[in-house]
């Protein structure tokens, strides 16, 4: 079955571990509603790991991400600008999905 949602296979534990409990994503990935489940993979072989439900889309300006996103992504903030700056460059508005996992 063909995942929801896919992820840097990096982040797989913390995830799992209940450590990053949100990832921001561009307008493509702004869709996700609150109370829906997401079959949950790595990008890089699509491999399915666990299943999240959202509990919220919220958009964010790249200038208003702060510590509290990076506590919630289990990184620093500069970590966090970042990895951001790699997957989006030059993208300014972004979306956070925050979520829990569920099994
Ligand atoms: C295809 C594609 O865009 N995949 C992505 C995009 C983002 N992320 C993570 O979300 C957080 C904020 O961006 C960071 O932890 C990112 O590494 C991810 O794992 N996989």
């Amino acid at each position: 079955m063909q995942n929801d949602i896919t992820f840097f296979a990096r982040f797989e534990p913390d995830i799992l571990a209940g450590r990053k409990t949100i990832t921001i994503r561009d307008a493509a990935e702004s869709h996700f509603q609150p109370g829906q489940r997401l079959r949950t993979g790595r990008y890089e072989d699509n491999g399915y790991f666990c299943t999240l439900e959202v509990i919220s889309t919220t958009p964010v300006a790249l200038n208003e991400l702060n510590d509290e996103h990076a506590r919630q992504e289990n990184m620093t903030l500069a970590e966090l600008r970042q990895v951001i700056a790699e997957i989006y460059p030059g993208l300014n508005e972004l979306y956070v999905i925050a979520f829990k996992r569920i099994s």
